[in-house]
């Protein structure tokens, strides 16, 4: 039985103060580095900036946004972005490119020139919705004033001011005991399987808080919907958070074809377009209750005309001082049709940092529903969950947590760090989701156990060592190969396999230490090189590359469509090594190539993961997470192919050792010639 080690809330929130500021330290100066480090060359090579754009066009796009439609300059050639890792909704810089002549000004130039925005969308160029994004620190802080308020208003509460929710959080009471029968629960979906109908149950049933545990591919969003679903059948008023804009639209996409009353908060740019309908902003403009709006700005427009016809003084004076009023009726018509469409929604969606904004400050819910919890802060979360009665959590914590900046920042002791982790607060890293379940044990958790997306081999490592074997593939996907696609690929000793293992152990597939550039101010040895200089630290190895491009080809040879194939590897140089040394993108148009952070929460129907390092010394270093190696491990339906040097990769833990040991047995070994593939 788990010991329930209660936590004192203020204590709690003041430490979590104190970290979350040191993350904004850290954060704001990893930008700052990054510029004043790096060219935007170098930038652009780690993906973290696109180069050599033009604007096509400028168009103004909802809420009265500048939108900037940027292309590859058709001077230059290529008529593709290249690889780069900006994504929508990412606050970007737009800024004149210093010229050739400029080199050595261009780090101190691209600081200063510039116009921010969001990114709205992003294909054959990029798009960018203007004067969205403020100052890196403005943004940051935006984003961390919220907690930090939340934080404020835990830390100066009087323990009678604790609602029971609070309570249970932090292990001041344990969770009452589930109520009400919900065996003979109808359920909307019926195909839903158990183990979902399970997780229901047991989140209808809780008093104040259930963990719905979601390993990769098992139908958490799925089990969710239906979860709305009964409690709005009840009669609840349900908010719903997550900590991105995408896992929020995710819900929303599949909930609207229920016709429910929904509304999603949040800046229209930063939805998906499928979702728009269901926006408050769009809402403002098109629902009924946009009417009482619309008739005063039509009063306003008449009278703003009329002031062109008249001539006398008075009269005009007269007129403006309509207008005065009429403009403080508009406010005021338009709070109240917020306000109308907001509390007349049964279900309100928005970001956990949007569930902060003044639209929601006097509304009540039964229950708040967090998606992807094991990816936001915890002081993320509770900016819905100060004044809520019940919460439902679903993630998966033995997927990546959210990133921290300030890690290696923070100069404690291990021992010391250890002690405040295992009591919570003591570091950002460790999730409500994770708090929990260390707090009151499997007991508030329920897991789900089918999974929809990978064949049976590529399950069965992750499922053993991750969820205790607990993994079952549905039939469904249990023996898919990529030669049962709906379209026709051949078969070939590569599709026919569910598994393969290129084990390049030997030493003739060395990692690299990612070279500088020239114009790279730490190149010379003169600077330390930083956190920021991403580059210098990232490893790569080009002969693995090579056979990644080998492997990959082989598929799109048999007829696998490269966009159906991704490659993910844990490091930015591999990744630059294969999308521009290589040309891989350019090789196989439509081919993905991201990191293995960036790709959590993906699928594709074939995956090639490149592990990269080998070494004499049996360092591993990125490959030593767990955490990390079970996402890039889960992505694929169809096919896994993993490139790497059991030798090296083996000495790295005991989990490593394992799954070395796994790929061994299970996989379609090969060992590959390094003079082969050069002749190819
Ligand atoms: N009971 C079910 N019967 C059939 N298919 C299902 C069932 N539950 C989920 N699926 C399918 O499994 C896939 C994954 O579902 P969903 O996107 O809800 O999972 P998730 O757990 O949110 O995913 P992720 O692993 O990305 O977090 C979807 O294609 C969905 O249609």
């Amino acid at each position: 039985m788990t010991r329930l080690v209660s936590l004192n809330p203020s204590a709690f929130a003041t430490s979590q103060l104190s970290l979350l500021s040191a993350e904004l330290a850290a954060e704001t100066a990893s930008t700052a580095t990054l510029l004043s480090l790096h060219s935007p060359k170098n930038l652009a090579t780690a993906g973290l900036a696109i180069t050599n754009l033009v604007v096509s066009s400028q168009r103004t796009g909802l809420g009265g946004k500048t939108v900037l439609e940027l292309e590859q300059d058709g001077a230059i050639g290529g008529d593709g972005l290249g690889e780069h890792g900006i994504r929508v909704g990412d606050v970007v810089r737009v800024g004149e490119q210093p010229k050739g002549g400029e080199r050595k000004k261009e780090k101190v130039a691209i600081e200063g020139r510039g116009v921010e925005g969001v990114v709205v969308r992003v294909g054959k160029g990029v798009q960018v919705a203007l004067g969205e994004g403020k100052g890196e620190e403005e943004r940051l802080g935006g984003r961390l004033w919220v907690m930090n308020w939340t934080m404020e208003r835990l830390k100066n509460m009087e323990e009678r001011e604790y609602t029971t929710l609070t309570r249970v959080l932090f292990g001041l009471e344990t969770p009452a005991p589930v109520a009400g029968d919900e065996a003979k629960l109808k359920f909307f979906d019926q195909t839903l399987n158990d183990s979902q109908r399970d997780a229901v149950r047991f989140a209808l049933a809780s008093r104040e808080v259930a963990l719905i545990h979601g390993p990769p591919g098992t139908g958490k969003t799925y089990t969710i919907i239906e979860l709305i679903l009964q409690l709005v059948q009840r009669k609840l008023r349900i908010l719903v958070c997550g900590p991105s804009n995408i896992s929020v639209d995710n819900i929303v996409e599949r909930l609207a074809p229920h016709k429910l009353s929904i509304i999603r908060l949040g800046h229209p740019a930063r939805l998906l377009p499928s979702v728009l309908n269901h926006s408050l902003d769009v809402l403002t403009q098109t629902s009924e209750a946009a009417g009482i709006v619309k008739d005063v700005r039509k009063e306003m427009d008449a009278k703003q005309a009329s002031i062109k016809k008249t001539r006398s003084g008075r009269e005009r004076k007269a007129i403006y001082d309509d207008l005065k009023e009429l403009r403080k009726e508009y406010r005021e018509r338009e709070k109240q049709c917020v306000t109308t469409l907001i509390s007349g929604s049964k279900v309100v969606l928005a970001t956990l940092h949007g569930a902060g904004g003044f639209q929601l400050r006097n509304e009540q819910f039964d229950v708040v529903i967090i998606d992807e919890a094991s990816q936001a802060l915890e002081a993320q979360c509770w900016i819905p969950l100060l004044s809520a009665k019940k919460v439902v959590l679903a993630g998966d914590h033995l997927q990546l947590p959210p990133t921290i900046k300030s890690l290696d920042h923070d100069t404690k002791p291990k021992p010391e760090k250890d002690k405040a982790k295992a009591k919570g607060g003591g570091s950002l890293e460790v999730t409500l989701f994770d708090r929990l379940l260390t707090l009151h044990g499997p007991s508030v958790k329920r897991m789900l156990t089918t999974q929809y997306r990978m064949h049976e081999k590529v399950m069965r490592f992750p499922s053993d060592e991750m969820y205790d074997s607990h993994l079952i593939a549905a039939p469904a996907v249990a023996g898919r190969l990529l030669t049962t696609l709906p379209y026709e690929v051949q078969e070939t000793d590569d599709t026919k396999e569910p598994l393969v293992f290129y084990d390049t152990q030997g030493g003739d597939f060395p990692e690299a230490t990612s070279s500088s550039s020239p114009d790279d101010p730490t190149a010379d040895g003169t600077k330390k090189p930083t956190k920021g200089s991403l580059l210098n630290d990232s490893k790569s190895n080009p002969s693995e590359a090579l056979l990644v491009r080998h492997h990959v080809r082989a598929l799109i040879d048999a007829g696998v469509k490269a966009e159906d194939i991704a490659v993910v590897t844990p490091y930015n140089a591999q990744l630059s090594c294969m999308s521009h040394d290589l040309g891989m993108k350019d090789l196989f148009p439509g081919l993905e190539l991201g990191s293995v952070d960036g790709f959590q929460g993906r699928e594709k129907e074939a995956v090639v993961v490149s592990l990269v390092r080998s070494n004499g010394q049996g360092e591993v270093g990125f490959l030593g997470e767990r955490r990390r190696l079970n996402v890039a491990m889960t992505r694929p339906k169809r096919h896994l192919c993993v490139v790497g040097d059991s030798e090296t990769v083996a000495k790295g833990s005991k989990f490593l050792k394992r799954w070395m040991q796994y790929l061994e047995a299970e996989a379609d070994l090969r060992y590959p010639d390094l003079a082969d593939l050069q002749e190819m």
